[in-house]
């Protein structure tokens, strides 16, 4: 599947937004992807995570003993993704702002793929590392239905996204004036 057909996917659910979006990172962005919109139905979810999982099983080498999705934007694809590659999907959700593993148990040494919704700054797969190796899994590889940094983001493991598509986004203070000009809304679930 290219970024083409992921991107029609988004736009016949009606889930590539305009407007003034405030992000998870604090960067401010006339688009938002909202997923949501995409995963309440389940054979377009299907679809996506279906092609997710081969470009995982193609990237990563060897076993594969769980999909974790960092809460809320990656339960569904985590979950999705995991039914396709045969392993069980975990997630972890934060705790006073920070990801936890809080319902599960896993072995030092588990070896552990990340599977997320959308990358932007790569600043929520970092958080996710950070979690998972304090527990001592080994994270192999990091993977994402969209990478809006188109390639550029960095998070320390493979990321393997499935479309990438630039989006614009900007400093609080570097707005250019046809955004400043629209109301901001904060659709994610960050410090809420
Ligand atoms: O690469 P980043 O700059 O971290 O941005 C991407 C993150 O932003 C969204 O999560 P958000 O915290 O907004 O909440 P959600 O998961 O509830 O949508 C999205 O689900 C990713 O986790
Ligand atoms: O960077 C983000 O917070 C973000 C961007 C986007 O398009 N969709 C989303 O859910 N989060
Ligand atoms: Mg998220």
């Amino acid at each position: 599947m290219n970024t083409a057909e992921v991107l029609d996917i988004f736009r016949s659910a009606g889930a590539v937004l305009e407007g003034h979006f405030i992000l998870t990172s604090g960067l401010r962005s006339p688009v938002f992807l909202q997923k949501a919109r995409v995963f309440m139905h389940a054979d377009k979810t299907e679809r996506l995570c279906k092609a997710l999982a081969g470009k995982i099983r193609a990237e990563v080498e060897g076993p594969i003993d769980y999909v974790v999705g960092p809460a809320v934007g990656g339960l569904i694809p985590a979950y999705e993704t995991s039914r396709h590659l045969g392993v069980p999907a975990i997630w972890v959700e934060r705790e006073q702002g920070v990801f936890r593993l809080r319902r599960f148990e896993i072995e030092k040494g588990a070896r552990v793929v990340i599977v997320e919704d959308i990358v932007t700054t790569g600043l929520s797969i970092r958080e996710t590392i950070d979690c998972l190796r304090d527990l001592g899994a080994e994270v192999l590889a990091a993977a994402c239905i969209i990478d809006r940094s188109a390639g550029k983001t960095e998070v320390g493991v493979p990321l393997i996204a499935l479309a990438q598509y630039e989006v614009p986004a900007y400093p609080a203070d570097k707005l250019p004036p046809e955004l400043a000009a629209l109301p901001a809304v904060k659709p994610g679930s960050r410090a809420l």
